[in-house]
């Protein structure tokens, strides 16, 4: 058997994922562990917001209109009537006279206008009478926020799928929702395979390497929203394999499995992908790394293969794990690509896409890439130092210094883009 498969290109492998993957449901959740997770239903504000008028700095609210000839040659001088001390809801002012409010107050009926204290004096009359004296005019509306000024009535606020971080945190608090209805948490099972992979705390034989591709895929699980229900490693052994993988399936949203995808004799799990059964999405992909990278539909349950080699298994997973489990936890699932500039030298195209681990920074206001030297597939010092994924589109010649590529951004790219 010489194992040969038959290659779809990524959009198409994504577009298979995307058919299957739906969001596995919502509930209602205390609001800070809502925190990055996807809101399930809009939110909307019942009442205009503001809901008053709000004066923005300490001072007095006065109509603007009393005070049109007032100069420092002219002051002129408004009847200071009193509101309680946080402010006058239900007072109001007429003309002539002033009323002290502080930020954030509620702005008497009949006020336009909010002056600062540091602009105002205060005189006293020989009857008792309180005076606020301006020595300038001012324009209608200043340093006040309008009834409705942010949204109307019925607005929405928040849009349903909106990933839930401190702004719509300090929103949805606002509005009351202390148990928003989020999408729930994607639950993974992450299983690793072979014999030539030993556990991080074991010294690895000839031959052998130390697990690292599981807490790579564990952290980016966790960078997508997902968590982790419980992670496996399976030897070269076919029947304790198929059993983890269908307690895998029977636990998890999504099961992800790293190593022995491939049609090598060892390749316990490539034997799932090498039939055409019916669940199969895709078994070899057009791509540079990641070609090995699988996926099938087993008891209603999505399972992706990545490659071992941990740079096919890591750009793997940002291709094509990150977006199930966007599109489970109640994303669209849509990887976005922005344009940089090549950076330096030029990059080896290949008759397939190319996905390069890279670096992407801001310079002169541009956004520049260059890619990380050892791109190889079993790359991995490049996966630590990468923040972007560069995609070098095939083509018979080199990609140039000075060219626009697309990159996809990667989680925490800013951390470095600045240094
Ligand atoms: N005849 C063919 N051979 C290969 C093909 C092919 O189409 N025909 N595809 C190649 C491609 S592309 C890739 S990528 C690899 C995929 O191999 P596997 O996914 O089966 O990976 P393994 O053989 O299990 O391991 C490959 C490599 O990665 C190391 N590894 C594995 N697991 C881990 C881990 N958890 N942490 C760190 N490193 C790991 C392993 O030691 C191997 O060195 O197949 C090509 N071959
Ligand atoms: O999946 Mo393999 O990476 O194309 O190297």
């Amino acid at each position: 058997m010489s194992g040969r498969r038959d290659a779809i290109s990524l959009e198409e492998a994504q577009r298979r994922i995307l058919a299957w993957a739906k969001p596995i449901g919502a509930d209602e959740v205390p609001l800070l562990q809502a925190q990055g997770l996807r809101l399930a239903e809009a939110a909307r504000t019942e009442s205009p917001m503001p809901a008053f008028a709000r004066a923005g700095m300490d001072g007095y609210a006065v109509w603007a209109a009393d005070l049109a000839t007032a100069s420092p040659q002219s002051p002129v001088l408004l009847k200071i009537v009193e509101g309680d001390a946080r402010g006058a809801l239900y007072y109001s002012i007429r003309s002539g006279e002033a009323m002290r409010v502080g930020t954030g107050g509620p702005l008497p009926e009949g006020a336009d206008t909010v002056v600062m204290q540091e602009a105002v004096s205060i005189k006293q009359d020989e009857d008792g009478t309180r005076r606020a004296v301006f020595l300038r005019s001012e324009t209608a509306g200043r340093h006040v926020t309008a009834r409705g000024a942010e949204a109307a009535a019925g607005s929405v606020l928040i849009a349903a799928g909106t990933r839930i971080g401190p702004g719509q945190a300090a929103l949805l608090a606002s509005l009351g929702a202390a148990r928003p209805c989020v999408y729930r948490k994607p639950r993974i099972v992450v299983v690793t395979a072979g014999d030539d992979v030993v556990p991080v705390e074991s010294e690895p034989g000839i031959g052998q390497v130390r697990n690292g591709n599981l807490p790579m895929l564990r952290m980016l699980i966790e960078s997508a929203a997902g968590e982790t229900a419980w992670d496996a490693h399976v030897p070269d052994e076919p029947d304790q394999a198929q059993q983890t993988l269908l307690r895998g399936l029977a636990d998890a949203d999504l099961v992800i499995v790293s190593g022995g995808i491939s049609v090598g004799d060892t390749d316990i799990m490539g034997r799932l992908f090498g039939g055409a059964g019916p669940g199969l999405l895709f078994s070899k992909l057009a791509i540079r790394p990641g070609s090995a990278s699988s996926a099938i539909v087993l008891d209603g349950k999505l399972l992706i293969g990545l490659s071992g080699n941990p740079g096919a298994c890591f750009a793997g997973f940002e291709l094509l794990a990150r977006p199930a489990i966007e599109r489970l936890g109640g994303g669209s699932g849509e990887l976005k690509w922005c344009q940089a500039r090549l950076a330096e030298g030029s990059v080896k195209s290949n008759a397939n896409p190319r996905f390069l681990r890279g670096v992407v920074w801001i310079e002169g206001g541009m956004l520049m890439a260059r890619p990380c030297a050892e791109n190889s597939s079993s790359g991995l010092i490049s996966i630590g130092e990468a923040n972007a994924l560069l995609a070098i589109p095939p083509s018979a010649e080199e990609t140039r210094a000075g060219a626009t590529i697309d990159v996809r951004l990667l989680p925490g790219w800013q951390d470095r883009a600045w240094q």
